[in-house]
């Protein structure tokens, strides 16, 4: 009892000590996810570097900060100097780069939001962990690919997991903390802890497809794909009537829309490959036209509907 509780205490100091020492955080991609990370981590007090491969996307994601920031601040100060310093002390500790492998040499926390491909998110862990120190946790906001896969590309097995925000990160409240079985305690609890820091609630899952939310969204939204596809109905009406009748804050389209054509069409072929006899997976022609037009949803001005720009 006594040796179980040495460990105990042994462990809970050292999660203590890696959650104390995530101050710098790296996030890599600035697209819709990325710049919702680095915002929420900037606005809750961390030096936060935001990198993206492609510096239009940077400028976009400061835009997009900008505007969100300001939408925080003023839900959060009825006074209005209250609000200009937090945004400006925010903004103040986030600064941008093109260059991931620079971006981590002082990192405690990587979390990488690129672009939903399995090789693409390998070639870059492999690339960091040989430049990050050795105490950086590293982790995947992944919607779909297993983290276990992702993993192997480091040396770092005991110091990966899964971060998965969910979109708009400001707004939504929910974190996934996905442990594969080589994360150690201390690596856990230190994401769980830093979670709590982004105001997040989180859930604790294991490295299986969809991880919570996704295996349960996901199969929602193809059905819905089916539905349109077979002519049963229109996408303005399942959203209408998922919206009244479930009481849903977007119905399955505006979502898909919502999320990016794009980044979903991803997901879906990923799944399908990796079991391509699965009907459920059968990819759709209506999202691959829409996506072969730029058609990606709200980001790009439009996919199953049209946006202002
Ligand atoms: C067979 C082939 C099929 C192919 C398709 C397959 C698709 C697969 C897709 C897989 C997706 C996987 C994605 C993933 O991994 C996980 C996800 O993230 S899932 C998405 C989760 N998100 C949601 O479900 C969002 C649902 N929507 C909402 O909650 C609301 O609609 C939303 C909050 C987005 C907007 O609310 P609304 O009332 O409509 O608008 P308002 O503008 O009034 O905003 C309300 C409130 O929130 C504040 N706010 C909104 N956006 C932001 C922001 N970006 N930053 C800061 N604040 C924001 C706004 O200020 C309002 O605040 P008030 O205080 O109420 O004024
Ligand atoms: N869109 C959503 O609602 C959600 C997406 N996710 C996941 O988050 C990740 C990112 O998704 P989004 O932000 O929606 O995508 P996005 O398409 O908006 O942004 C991806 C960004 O990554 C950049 N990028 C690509 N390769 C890169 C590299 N090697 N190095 C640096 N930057 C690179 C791209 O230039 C782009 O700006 C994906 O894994 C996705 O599955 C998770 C939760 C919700």
């Amino acid at each position: 009892m006594a040796f179980f509780n040495q460990l105990t205490r042994r462990s809970l100091s050292q999660s203590a000590a890696m959650s104390a020492a995530i101050k710098n955080v790296t996030v890599i991609g600035s697209g819709l996810m990325g710049a919702g990370i680095a915002q929420v981590a900037a606005q809750t007090g961390h030096t936060v570097t935001m990198v993206d491969i492609d510096g239009e996307a940077v400028k976009k994601a400061e835009k997009r900060i900008g505007d969100s920031i300001h939408r925080v601040a003023k839900k959060k100060f009825a006074d209005g100097d209250e609000a200009n310093k937090f945004i400006s002390e925010a903004l103040g500790r986030l600064s941008t780069s093109t260059d991931a492998v620079s971006s981590v040499t002082a990192s405690d926390l990587v979390v990488e939001a690129i672009v939903e491909n399995l090789d693409v998110k390998k070639k870059l862990f492999a690339q960091l962990d040989a430049a990050a120190p050795q105490h950086t946790i590293f982790a995947s906001n992944t919607s779909s690919l297993p983290i276990g896969k992702i993993a192997e590309a480091t040396n770092r097995k005991d110091r990966f997991g899964g971060l998965h925000f969910f979109n708009p990160v400001p707004v939504m409240k929910l974190l996934e903390v996905v442990r594969i079985p080589e994360t150690s305690q201390a690596t856990y609890d230190a994401m769980v802890a830093w979670g709590k820091t982004m105001g997040k609630v989180t859930v604790a899952c294991k490295d299986t497809p969809g991880f919570i939310v996704n295996r349960l969204l996901v199969p929602y939204m193809f059905e819905a794909v089916r539905m349109v596809e077979r002519g049963d109905a229109s996408p303005r009406d399942v959203d209408t009537a998922m919206k009244l009748g479930a009481g849903y804050p977007m119905g399955p389209f505006e979502l898909m829309d919502y999320v990016g054509l794009d980044t979903g069409k991803f997901i879906v072929d990923g799944w399908a490959k990796a079991d391509p006899d699965n009907p459920l997976f059968k990819s759709s022609e209506l999202v691959n036209k829409l996506v072969s037009e730029g058609k990606f949803g709200v980001k790009s001005g439009e996919g199953i509907y049209k946006y202002k720009k």
